[in-house]
């Protein structure tokens, strides 16, 4: 017997721009749309009955349609919109879940002003959210960020590990420590000022990021983790990753040269990936 076992579908990388107009000034969103269902498909696949089918185009329009009218103000809130919608109109879909990740658009400043119409592309940095929903459910609402870079170049090193036959890393206590955060935390609630708790949740961590004494990636990224979680309360889980950025110290000595920690090789390949989901528990009774 071969049975269905899952199956999900919908429209990926639907690019979306809106420009919100206001007398004062415009605000810009570019956002990267991803919409998937999951249902009553079975004669879909294993008939090729389409009725039940809402055609991926369709979602595609549905994004742009739901864009126009929306009033939220944050991704969050526009994804439940889309997902409300889309559930509200097919019975046959079970759940829906909506992706979306947003460019780092930043308003340009001119003369040193802020000017009201025009945008500089900030970094490759992109904020991101996942909402879910199934029909008559609570809405699950993951967010979060990625690409973003950071480097520190004191208050880092990496000492004390296993010495085996196959060890050639020297100890450091005095290294560059370059990354490509990605984040996802969950949220507790789905009625909060989302942009004002991304804040948060950013600012924390790279504050701890820049004043942490590291031992280890791996160290810096658990306070991270633990910090945002203990400032932020509206957030109970956090999964976070980040690469090692290897910048390796170049050996000047061939050249008759001392090198006291300042020419580096930045190299992406090969590097370390730490990755680490960090929770918080239920108070003790
Ligand atoms: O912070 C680090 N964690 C590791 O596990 C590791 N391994 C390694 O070679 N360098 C580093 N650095």
């Amino acid at each position: 017997m071969i049975e269905l076992a899952e199956n999900r579908y919908g429209k990926s990388r639907v690019r979306l721009m809106k420009v919100t107009r206001h007398p004062h000034g415009n605000e810009l969103r570019e956002w990267t749309v991803q919409v998937l269902l999951k249902g009553d498909f079975h004669s879909a696949h294993a008939e090729g009955d389409n009725s039940k089918i809402l055609a991926t185009d369709t979602m595609k329009n549905t994004v742009y349609s739901i864009a126009r009218n929306s009033t939220a103000t944050s991704m969050e809130a526009y994804a439940m919109e889309l997902a409300d919608f889309l559930l509200g109109r097919n019975p046959q879909v079970s759940s829906a879940a909506i992706r979306i990740e947003s460019a780092m658009w930043k308003r340009m400043t001119v003369d040193g002003k802020p000017h009201p119409t025009t945008f500089m592309h900030g970094s490759g940095e992109t904020e991101t959210t996942h909402v879910e929903r199934a029909q008559a459910g609570t809405f699950r609402i993951l967010s979060g960020l990625d690409n973003l870079v950071i480097l520190k170049t004191a208050n880092s090193g990496f000492e004390g590990y296993i010495k085996e036959s196959l060890t050639t890393l020297k100890e450091t206590s005095d290294r560059i420590f370059g990354t490509a955060v990605r984040a996802e935390w969950h949220y507790t609630k789905t009625n909060i000022d989302f942009d004002a708790v991304r804040t948060s949740v950013r600012e924390t961590m790279l504050g701890i990021f820049a004043d942490h004494d590291s031992k280890s990636v791996q160290q810096t990224l658990y306070a991270m983790a633990k910090s945002a979680l203990e400032a932020v309360p509206e957030i109970d889980e956090m999964e976070l990753a980040m690469p090692n950025k290897h910048c390796l110290l170049v050996d000047l000595s061939r050249f008759g040269q001392d090198n006291p920690n300042e020419i580096f090789v930045p190299t992406d390949e090969p590097h370390g990936y730490i990755e680490a989901r960090v929770r918080r528990t239920p108070d003790a009774e």
